[in-house]
């Protein structure tokens, strides 16, 4: 069957990702508008938590600054029941990306996807809720034909699902993966625990990993080691493993205990530098033993364990030597044997993760009829 000529985006979630993606879509909807063989791309719904900007008609809003012209809109927002609603009465193939990081959104996927809507997310939230919303998600993309795509929940842009979705359709076995996931955990520690020289104080990488858009909307998910959790759920699903949720093995949470109860995010970061003493006191006891502290995540495919949190590690290790945001994981497969598949690059940032979210976006195309 040849694919539809014209293709509608929905977009929700318009926040650090969101709005790169936006720029990435015209890039692209450009370049495509000037092939006639390949489908046109509308975009013809944005939104954001209170804010919807929408072409009730299904004509393509005007190109150039949407987030702008979202920030502006009068539009009464939807309720996302009736997002899908307008979605699916759509009259050509529809593609939703959800730049969200909400629960409430990656609930709705079985629903979308059974409905036609094909989805590409960097949202973690659906992949490593529970595992029957896992198997919900697939059952009703297979059964409606409807694709969905989400390199960008782990690693960013970094080709993660895609090549550990490779190895094991072409039949490998794999046996362990490990490594740094996190762009927020590995900014903190190359800055606060560099190889070379003192480092910033905890707290203050805290807030300009958040200024750099590395952070979850809230940096508590970062710092609990949830967000870590959530990526190796979402890996050790893929390997095989039928883990249940990302609580449900070994996390470390580098919260303090004082300030777990604490209400909103920004109290939580008003009141970080209160407990520099006790990061200080784990990077202190590493360099004792001449080593680096990093947090990092492990799965081990044939034990079914999966573990995240802190370990100690030799200067000279590559683990220890990573730069910004970078993220290295390591695949042990049957086929690549003691030299493990390795990935590594930046973890997060606006433009890398949409970058991902873009590309997913293209492969639902080539592959739409
Ligand atoms: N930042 C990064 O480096 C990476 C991010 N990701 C993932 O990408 C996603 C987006 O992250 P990021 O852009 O940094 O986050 P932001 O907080 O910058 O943006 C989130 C956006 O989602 C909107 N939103 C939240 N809830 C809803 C809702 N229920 N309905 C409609 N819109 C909603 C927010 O709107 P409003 O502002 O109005 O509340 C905001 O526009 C997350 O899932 C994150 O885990 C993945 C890899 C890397
Ligand atoms: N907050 C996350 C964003 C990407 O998943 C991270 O820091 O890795
Ligand atoms: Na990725």
């Amino acid at each position: 069957m040849p694919a539809p000529k014209d293709v509608y985006i929905a977009v929700i979630g318009a926040g650090g990702v969101g709005k790169c993606f936006l720029s990435q879509l015209e890039v692209i909807s450009k370049r495509l508008s000037a092939n006639p063989a390949s489908p046109t791309l509308s975009l013809i719904l944005v939104s954001r938590s209170k804010m919807i900007l929408y072409s009730p008609e299904y004509v393509a809003l005007p190109h150039g600054d949407i987030s702008t012209k979202l920030a502006a809109s009068t539009q009464e927002p939807l309720p996302l029941p009736k997002i899908i609603d307008f979605l699916a009465a759509a009259p050509s193939k529809v593609i939703l990306v959800d730049n969200t990081s909400s629960q409430d959104v990656a609930d709705q996927y079985p629903q979308v996807l059974s409905r036609g809507i094909s989805i590409v997310t960097p949202n973690k939230k659906a992949f490593s809720g529970s595992y029957k919303l896992w198997q919900d998600i697939f059952a009703a993309a297979a059964s409606s034909g409807a694709k969905v795509y989400h390199e960008s929940s782990v690693g960013a842009g970094l080709p993660v699902i895609s090549t550990l979705k490779d190895l094991v359709d072409t039949g490998d076995s794999v046996t362990k993966i490990e490594g740094v996931f996190s762009g927020t955990m590995s900014f903190l520690f190359n800055s606060f625990a560099p190889t070379e020289g003192s480092g910033g104080k905890w707290s203050a990488e805290v807030k300009k990993a958040k200024e750099l858009g590395y952070t979850e909307p809230d940096p508590r998910d970062d710092l609990n080691g949830l967000d870590v959790a959530r990526k190796l759920t979402i890996l050790a699903r893929l390997a095989g493993l039928q883990v249940e949720s990302p609580t449900s093995f070994p996390v470390q949470s580098l919260i303090p205990k004082e300030l777990e109860s604490v209400g909103s995010g920004d109290e939580f970061l008003q009141r970080l530098p209160e407990f520099d003493a006790q990061m200080e006191e784990t990077k202190v006891a590493a360099e004792k033993e001449g080593k680096v502290v990093r947090f990092v995540g492990s799965i081990d495919v044939a034990k079914k364990e999966v573990k995240v949190g802190l370990e100690k590690f030799d200067r000279s290790h590559p683990i220890a030597a990573l730069k910004g945001s970078d993220n290295i994981i390591s695949f042990y497969t049957k086929r690549y044997g003691a030299n493990p598949l390795i990935v590594q690059g930046a973890g997060a940032g606006g433009e890398v993760t949409a970058m991902g979210v873009t590309a997913d976006l293209l492969k639902v195309l080539e592959r739409l009829t």
